[in-house]
């Protein structure tokens, strides 16, 4: 059964397309990855299924019913965990999560219970009564993850959740989305860490300009590039200018400059190496590593973009 289906999906602002008719689907018990980078439209798609946005066309579905016309089936089988952090910090960790709970129904007793579970499933059990403005990052983002999934919708949609987090908090959260898939949630999951989706999602989306442009494991997006090298290269100070002139030389497809690394998608037929190098020497640029690789994730994302996903 499909979780989650989007057919034609259209979202302007005024004239600007954000989400340029877009169809997808997402499968009972997938760890969906949606990677783009920023602007590509994952935030407006994702406000767009939470009914926060009013699409200007097309259709979206969950658990197979029109999101507008079931308004309320939706809201209880869907949790958003938000980029920004949606937490009251005059309340407890608790009462935030009762607070956020109660929005999608629950009540009473259930509501008190199922309160009390999700801060367990986080790790903040023993900080109920204690109150987010003591919180490190990494607690905020498990209380924003404890309000999301407490009423125990089917489908779980986090924009992010590790931004900005130290690695053990980063790794706990890794590890419930884990948890939750195999309790039967099925996730879409945000990332500007490629790493991250590589390690966790069962299924990628690449998502620019508003559109999906590809879609599959991350075995099967690799396999449609298998043309392809990877061709990385550390150098003592890198020149965004360099990309202009690399651009020129036979083979390569794409690259991105970001701090003193950069990273070229190339054809594995064409010889090319000589040429970077005698290129970079020219320039007077320090080289301290170079580096030829098979593809990988970044190279499918480079290659179909033109754009590393933290550019
Ligand atoms: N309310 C709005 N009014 C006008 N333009 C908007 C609005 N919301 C988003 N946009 C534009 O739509 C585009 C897509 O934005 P969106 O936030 O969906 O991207 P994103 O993929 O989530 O990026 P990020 O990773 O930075 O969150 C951007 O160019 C953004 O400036």
């Amino acid at each position: 059964m499909n979780v989650l289906d989007i057919r034609g999906l259209t979202k302007k602002f005024g004239e600007f397309i954000a989400v340029d008719n877009m169809s997808l689907s997402v499968r009972e018990g997938e760890i969906f990855g949606f990677l783009g980078s920023n602007g590509a439209g994952k935030s407006t798609t994702i406000n767009l299924v939470a009914s926060l946005l009013r699409p200007t066309s097309g259709e979206i579905r969950i658990l197979e019913r029109n999101i507008a016309k079931h308004r309320r089936f939706a809201k209880t089988n869907l949790g958003i965990v938000p980029q920004e952090l949606a937490i009251y910090q005059d309340m407890t960790a608790l009462e935030n999560v009762i607070f956020f709970a109660g929005l999608y129904g629950l009540r009473g007793e259930e509501l008190k219970e199922r309160a009390l579970e999700a801060l367990q499933f986080v790790g903040l059990e023993d900080k109920e009564k204690s109150y987010p403005k003591n919180f490190s990052g990494g607690m905020k983002r498990r209380l924003n993850i404890a309000c999301a999934i407490a009423h125990r919708p089917k489908l779980i949609i986090m924009d992010e959740p590790t931004v900005g987090i130290d690695p053990q908090s980063r790794n706990y959260i890794l590890g419930s989305v884990r948890r939750l898939n195999e309790m039967g949630c099925t996730i879409i999951y945000t990332s500007h860490y490629m790493e991250e989706v590589e390690e966790i999602c069962t299924r990628i989306a690449i998502v620019d300009h508003g559109k999906i442009i590809a879609d599959g494991t991350k075995e099967q997006l690799i396999a449609a590039i298998t043309d392809m090298k990877n061709i990385t290269i550390e150098l003592k100070k890198a020149d965004p200018e360099l990309a202009v002139t690399l651009k020129q030389i036979a083979g390569i497809r794409a690259i991105s400059v970001s701090d003193n690394l950069i990273t070229i998608s190339s054809d594995l037929a064409v010889d090319n190496l000589g040429t970077i190098l005698k290129l970079l020497i020219d320039s007077g640029s320090e080289i301290k590593a170079l580096e030829e690789q098979a593809p990988n994730l970044e190279t499918v994302f480079l290659t179909l973009t033109g754009r590393n996903l933290r550019d």
